[in-house]
């Protein structure tokens, strides 16, 4: 259904190739998880199966097309077989989630009974039936992901390309999505997603191919997500807090430091640090750890990196199973537990956890403020959290 055959892309500006002779073959109703560090390959590969980019070399073949012998005015009908859903969700913000979903029937043409009849079925499929009226604005970003997911779908295309679809979404809210995908990808539909979520690949157990600085460097059936140290070593730099059988729990004081002045930042660099320190299991903070990285990111900032760790207190705990344990023993993580009121006052040593945004980079991913997640108990905890380092501050000062 997709092939690549000993394909590179150098981009115009590129030190070096984003994918450097790669070649994979996705067979017809498959799922594929593409996995990597991030500037590894995998959007660029996406967007070569959707010929939005050319391939410097190689061959590339979609739904019984030569991409490379494909005319201009081919393009939307290749496309027409591909549906597409993006981490931020990339939906038209006045229009309502019947309007978002029926233009994509609109452009291709579809008479009008035909799309008043597939419409309500798709959004009752992806369970929103109900909330056909609403804007964008007026759904959680799990709901809005759903909008996305019907829109990409509505025209049944044989081929579903995902890019990150749970990067901007809570674990729970992640796992829905995932459960539409799998549900998509069972009518058939090959569903291949480009992913950083280590608990859903390892969760979901199958086919995982991992892009290294544009080679293919693992292509595994049922596999899991991978050594995270090798595919993020930003988190890796993070000592892990309670390794799995040492029976012990540590207690971090925790310390940010942004340095950036950036509110949005600080605060998901502040979030990062209140759930990695909050008492959870150490698959739960890694998780926690993931998402902050996600959200520091999706404001424009570099991920958030964890750059010391000692133990100021430690508790027993029973031991943990290792994050790559099979799917059949091991259930999806809980949401990390709420995290306290404020870590710092948890224990009186002064910073021993500290995090910091090093260097935030030119937005080179604009931010839509219709793509944020709804706030949730942590954001409360850092608005809190500033809001009692502004009152220290007036007082030192
Ligand atoms: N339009 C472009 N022009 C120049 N270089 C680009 C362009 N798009 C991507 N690149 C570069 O190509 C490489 C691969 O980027 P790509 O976006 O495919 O990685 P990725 O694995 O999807 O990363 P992420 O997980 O951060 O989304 C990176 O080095 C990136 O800087």
């Amino acid at each position: 259904m997709i092939r690549f055959e000993n394909v590179s892309k150098v981009y115009a500006r590129g030190a070096r190739p984003a994918l450097d002779t790669v070649s994979v073959d996705v067979a017809r109703g498959e799922f594929v998880f593409l996995v990597g560090a991030s500037g590894s390959g995998k959007s660029t590969f996406l967007r070569l199966a959707l010929r939005e980019e050319r391939p410097t070399r190689g061959k590339i073949y979609v739904a019984g097309r030569d991409l490379s012998r494909l005319s201009g005015w081919k393009v939307p009908s290749l496309r027409r077989s591909i549906g597409m859903v993006f981490q931020d969700f990339r939906l038209l913000p006045n229009k309502t989630v019947y309007e978002n979903v029926a233009f994509a029937l609109e452009v291709i043409g579809k008479p009008r009974h035909a799309i008043k009849t597939t419409v309500p079925e798709v959004l009752e499929m992806v369970g929103l039936d109900g909330k056909e009226k609403r804007r964008p604005h007026e759904l959680s970003g799990g709901e809005q992901q759903r909008v996305a997911i019907a829109r990409a779908f509505v025209n049944r295309p044989p081929i579903l390309l995902a890019d990150e679809p749970t990067g901007n979404l809570d674990p729970t809210t992640s796992l829905g999505i995932m459960r539409l995908l799998e549900r998509i990808n069972r009518t058939g539909t090959t569903v291949v997603m480009a992913t950083h979520d280590d608990e859903i690949v390892n969760e979901m157990r199958k086919r995982v191919v991992e892009l290294s600085a544009g080679h293919v460097v693992r292509d595994e059936a049922a596999g899991v997500y991978g050594e995270r140290e090798r595919i993020l070593p930003d988190t890796a730099a993070s000592p892990v807090l309670d390794a799995p059988g040492q029976g012990e729990r540590q207690v971090h004081r925790v310390e940010v430091t942004p340095e950036t002045g950036d509110l949005e930042a600080e605060a998901a660099a502040e979030a990062a640090a209140a759930r990695a320190s909050a008492t959870g299991s150490r698959v739960q903070r890694q998780g926690a750890l993931r998402r902050a990285d996600r959200r520091a990111a999706a404001t424009g900032m570099t991920p958030v990196v964890a750059r010391t760790a000692e133990p100021a207190a430690a508790e027993p705990v029973p031991a943990e199973p290792a994050a790559a344990e099979p799917a059949a023993t091991r259930p999806l993580p809980a949401e990390p537990a709420a995290p306290a009121p404020a870590a710092t006052e948890r224990t009186p040593e002064p910073a021993p956890f500290s995090y910091t945004v090093p260097v935030p980079y030119a937005a080179t991913r604009p931010v839509d403020p219709s793509a944020r997640r709804p706030p949730s108990d942590a954001d409360d905890v850092v608005q809190q959290v500033l809001r009692e380092r502004a009152v220290r501050a007036g007082q030192e000062g």
